[in-house]
Formats: structure tokens, sequence, C-alpha cells
């Protein structure tokens, strides 16, 4: 097979919604599409890739950069040679060619992008759904789970949304099958935060638990003051309390926090997380870590990730990325995390999963389709074909 040619573009995802430290009013999303001369059941294969909510566009690296040098590479250097299908982990390399070690907010993103739509392509030129892919190349269980947990993220801080809508909000997910939720904290005072985390909690029937996420807001005696008021509620976890490279900070209040704690989502590289892992005193049987694939330069380098984590005694237990997308999903049930995220009601078509795997119970099943299954969600599959075709 052979790469005909690669188009990209931007998506707006924007919304009126905000967390502590951004409102999403002019978000947006790179788009990539791998086009082949390989054809199955009369159509030519294409590989889609698209990245998380939280990170802007990145146009200017994928087209001057990171596009250039896989168009340009020898197009056996883009294949496994063993089956001539596309090998993303190779693709993976030629990106990277005269990069710098370091500096990955740089470029974790366009690469994470790319890294998608490659093993989209890889996985329908196989005839495999992306998660039995994934996991024939990096598994360690002897099989892929056959679904997820997944928890609904939301309960953001919203101009017309008071207490009774967030409360509106949440019942919905509970109505859609999810059992767990995360709400915002950070962007309003310590009180008033208190008043949604029990308005939250007196809603949540028996065995549904509650996260909160600060996204990185507090200096460390703030977050050390929520933590004392968080004590008094059993939550899931108290997720981004402090600047999410302040290590020593996470490390403080490992110490005095006794419940879960959970990060890593805005860490782009398998350097950052040893550093995380070295450094922020966190507990490997109890806290949560949740970088998030496409955001960090994708599959490869999360499985160095994992490995650091692995030999440092970590389960994959742990982890539980961030994004609420298919590629999560699928590597989900791949590496045996914990689970991962999901997005009910915002950034939409980016976020959910396929039209046909329901949430039932608190969990989502693996679709069988070949590929990463964004043709499972009709309205992501027309916007990418009208942007890239
Ligand atoms: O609000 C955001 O940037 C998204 C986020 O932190 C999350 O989903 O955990
Ligand atoms: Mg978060």
């Amino acid at each position: 097979m052979r790469i005909t040619r690669i188009t990209y573009g931007e998506a707006p995802i924007a919304s009126r919604i905000a967390n502590a430290v951004i409102d999403f009013s002019r978000m947006t999303v790179s788009i990539v599409a791998v086009h082949t001369d390989l054809v199955v059941d009369g159509e030519p294969v294409v590989g889609y890739g698209f990245h998380s909510n939280g990170r802007y566009a990145q146009s200017g690296i994928l087209a001057d950069r990171v596009l250039p040098r896989v168009r340009e590479a020898a197009p056996e250097r883009l294949l496994d040679p063993g089956t001539g299908v596309i090998d993303p982990v190779a693709v993976r390399a030629v990106a990277m060619e005269n990069e710098k070690p370091g500096g990955h907010g740089d470029r974790a993103v366009a690469v994470g992008t790319l890294d998608m739509a490659m093993w989209d392509l890889a996985a329908k030129a196989e005839g495999l759904p992306l998660y039995r892919l994934l996991h024939r190349r990096f598994g360690t269980a002897p099989e892929p789970a056959s679904s997820v947990w997944v928890y609904a993220a939301g309960g953001y801080y919203h101009p017309d949304k008071p207490i009774e809508g967030l409360c509106r909000e949440i019942r919905g997910y509970l109505d859609l099958g999810y059992r767990d939720v995360k709400i915002k904290i950070g962007g309003a005072p310590l009180a008033e935060d208190r008043r949604r985390i029990e308005a939250v909690l007196d809603l949540l029937p028996a065995g549904s638990r509650l996260a909160v996420d600060a996204n990185g807001r507090f200096d460390l005696p703030t977050a050390l003051e929520y933590a004392r008021a968080l004590t008094d509620y059993d939550l899931m976890w108290y997720e981004e309390p402090v600047d999410p490279l302040d290590y020593l900070g996470h490390a403080a209040l490992a110490e005095s926090y006794p419940g879960a704690l959970a990060t890593g989502e805005n860490l782009f590289s398998a350097a950052d997380v040893r550093n995380l892992r070295r450094h922020a005193g966190l507990r490997p049987g109890l806290d949560v870590l949740q970088m998030d694939p496409s955001l960090s330069y994708g599959v490869a380098e999360y499985a160095a990730m994992l490995g650091d984590l692995a030999q440092a005694g970590w389960s994959p237990r742990q982890v539980c990325p961030h994004g609420g997308n298919q590629i999560n999903l699928a590597m989900a049930a791949a590496f045996g995390f914990g689970g991962c995220e999901s997005y009910p009601e915002v950034f939409q078509p980016f976020g959910g999963f396929a039209e046909s795997t329901p949430v039932r119970d608190g969990r989502v099943a693996l679709p069988d389709a070949p590929g990463l299954g964004v043709e499972l969600k009709p309205v992501l599959h027309s916007l990418l074909r009208e942007h890239l075709h």
C-alpha cells in the first residue's frame, strides 16, 4: 500500500462552557486524513485523525514540519516490511526527524493527530477493529477487554446554568446509563463549589461516584485548603489541583489528602510522565493517571509511558485517559486501563463513541468495525469527509 495524499484542516469545537482556567469560546481541533491506493470493498482506504479538546489546532506544525517529512519519505520506510501495511510507529519516527528532545508541547498534538490517522489506516488495512490491532502489538493480557468503564465528564461553569442546571445535567448522564460523573471546581469560591458538590452528591444513587477537576488552577495553599474541604466527601478523585508540572506540589498534596488524586492530561511525553512518577509522590495503588494519547504523540509514546510506569510498580488499571474519544476507548481495551473519560454533552462531534454502543451500567462496548470507528459516528464522519476529501 502507498499513501497517495495527506490532507489536514481545522474544525471548531467552540462552546460557552468554562473550566477554572479557560473558556472554550475559540477552541479548535486539527483534523487529518491519510489517503491511500489500497482498495477494500471497492473504496480506497482512508485513515482519519483528530485530537482532543483543550489544545488548539496545530496547522502550522502539521503543514511546515510533520506532514512534509512523511510526504517526502521513501514510501517503504513507512511500511511494516513483514506485512506491507502502514506501520504507525515507523511513520511517527519519520514525522519526528530533525526535532530536538524536550519541548514536547510544541508538536506533541500535531504528531498525535497524525498518529491517530495512521492507526486508523493500519487497522482498516488489516481488517481489524483498532483495539484488536493495538492489543496484538502492545497488549499484555491474553485478550483485550470487550467493554470499558467510562464516566461522564461535564459540570462546567456556564453563564446560564446555576446549580439547578448542573443537577439537570448530571441526572441526564445517569439517564444515559452512566454511573459516575465529574464536575469542575476552582472557577467559583470554595463555599459555592461546596454547594455544587453537595447538590450533585445528593442526587447520585448509591454506588455512583463523583470526581472534581480544578484544571491546575490552584496555588499550593489553595489546593491544600480545598483538599481539607474535599476530605469531607468520599470523592472518586481530586483532579489537577495544581499546575501539571508542579511535581513537588502534588507530593505535598499526596501526603495530606487521603483520597485519590488524578493528573496527567497536560503532560505530553514519556519524559514528562517519568518526572511525574519520580517526583510527584503519587501513590501507585490509589492515584489516577490521565495522559491523553492524541495530545501526547499518540500510541507509541503512550506505550513508552506505560513501560516506565510498569517497572515502577504502576498497573495500567490506574490509567484513565483524558479526552473522551474513540482512540481512548480502543487503547483502554487493548492496554487494560481502568477506564476512560466520556463527554456526553460537550466537545461533539469529536467526543463520544460509536452510535451502536450506548453506555450501559457505566460501561461502553468495543465496536467490531475495522479501524478507529469514525464511520460509526455519522456526524463526525461527514464533517471529516467534507473538510478532507
Ligand atoms: O476542561 C477541560 O479542559 C477538560 C478536562 O480537564 C477534562 O476533561 O478532564
Ligand atoms: Mg481534567
